[in-house]
């Protein structure tokens, strides 16, 4: 079965061909500024890359969509008509920044595919079976229940997708995986099942990102308002936007703020010590929640790019057992295959860089929507 894969980013719609054995067949990236792509430019990219993989337009066999959030209704992959679409258009107010550009990129392909099956791949399913401890704030009863707070975690598909090749490779049972990408997340994966993570009702919490802040004293942002006379609008701007690395550093981009801080940037070299300070604590906390901790993985832009990055967090984490090879940590990714084992031979834990391949989760979620199907 051929599955062609649609993940719209904040700034880019990525779209690749998956083939039945998990064969990359064909990929290509359409800029879409503001998330959205421009309707010709899809439909030109769409035919090239159904030409690329070699299958005729009838070929395909499903489409895939990334979908951030399926709120408490969708925990796991499904077929999208018009009245699931509605009601994942009615999602867009926990993830107004994201869950517009998965939608929208959606309507244009639905309209350019309009026979294909279209399936929805949630980045917030893998984290449905949060334990209530972990899934809960400790607000009012009346907050909770009225407007549904709770931590409903993200990146699920790369973190689902990142603990399985973890626990293929090493037999591995308790994994923390650690996407860190422009957005950035831990997940807790015992036997499968996420059962901890960073990110809670919205993709701010948690780590230091690219532009987001992660996890900030509440306190602070009412402060913001009351004293400082900040709106709700301008709060959201800057927590989203120009927080994370480009608040410390002044650039969202690690690979800049490791070579400022590298030549002595003072401002480089607090944001580095900002993001691997809260990484470790949080790494730490995630194999808290497991009862100790078999594999640790690394996976997303700076995860799988970043030798600096990973050796900066396991440098504190001898304590659990984590001791990578710096040798193999530094060595560049043999050939086309990324994933590799980075850990110190006689290391208690294992650790491991993967790449992060949620292409292939949704191909996979496509799957089994389409064969429960009889299809
Ligand atoms: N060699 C590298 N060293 C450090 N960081 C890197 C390197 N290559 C890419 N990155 C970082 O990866 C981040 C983007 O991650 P990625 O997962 O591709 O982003 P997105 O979340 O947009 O998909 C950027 O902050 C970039 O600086
Ligand atoms: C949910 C989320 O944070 O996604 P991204 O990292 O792609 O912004
Ligand atoms: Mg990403």
């Amino acid at each position: 079965m051929h599955v062609l894969v649609v993940n719209s980013g904040s700034s880019s719609l990525k779209l690749r061909v998956i083939g039945p054995a998990d064969d990359l067949l064909a990929h290509g990236d359409l800029d879409a500024p503001d998330g959205r792509p421009r309707p010709d430019e899809l439909d030109a990219a769409l035919a090239e890359l159904i030409r690329a993989a070699g299958a005729p337009r009838d070929g395909l066999a499903a489409v895939g969509h990334r979908v951030v959030h399926g709120g408490t209704e969708f925990t796991g992959p499904v077929r999208v008509d018009a009245a699931v679409a509605a009601r994942l258009r009615a999602l867009t107010a926990l993830a107004p920044l994201h869950q517009p550009a998965a939608l929208d990129a959606y309507d244009l392909v639905r309209a350019a595919l309009p026979d294909l099956p279209h399936v929805a791949c949630f980045d917030t399913a893998f984290h449905s079976r949060l334990p209530a401890a972990a899934a809960t704030y400790a607000l009012p009863a009346a907050w909770r229940e009225r407007h549904g707070l709770r931590r409903f975690g993200f990146h699920g598909l790369s973190h689902a997708h990142a603990s399985r090749r973890a626990t293929e490779l090493t037999g591995a049972r308790r994994v923390v995986t650690c996407h860190l990408g422009s957005g950035a997340s831990l997940a807790a994966v015992r036997g499968g099942v996420s059962v901890d993570t960073t990110m809670g009702f919205t993709p701010l919490e948690g780590l230091v990102m690219g532009t987001r802040s992660g996890t900030v004293d509440p306190g602070a942002l009412l402060w913001l308002q009351t004293e400082a006379g900040m709106t709700a609008r301008e709060l959201t701007d800057g927590l989203f936007h120009a927080a994370g690395l480009r608040g410390l550093a002044g650039t969202a981009d690690m690979r800049a703020v490791e070579s400022g801080a590298r030549a002595g940037d003072a401002a480089c070299g607090l944001a580095l010590d900002v993001y691997l300070h809260r990484l470790r604590g949080q790494i730490a906390a995630m194999a808290a929640a497991l009862g100790g901790l078999d594999a640790l993985v690394f996976t997303g832009g700076v995860g799988e790019n970043s030798p600096g990055v990973r050796a900066g967090a396991a440098a504190g984490l001898g304590f659990l057992g984590v001791t990578i090879d710096p040798e193999r940590n530094a060595a560049p990714p043999a050939g086309a295959a990324a994933d590799r084992e980075i850990g110190a031979p006689r290391s208690a834990v294992r650790t491991l860089v993967l790449a992060a391949r949620e292409d292939l989760e949704i191909a996979r979620g496509v799957r089994s929507v389409i064969d429960r199907r009889g299809g």
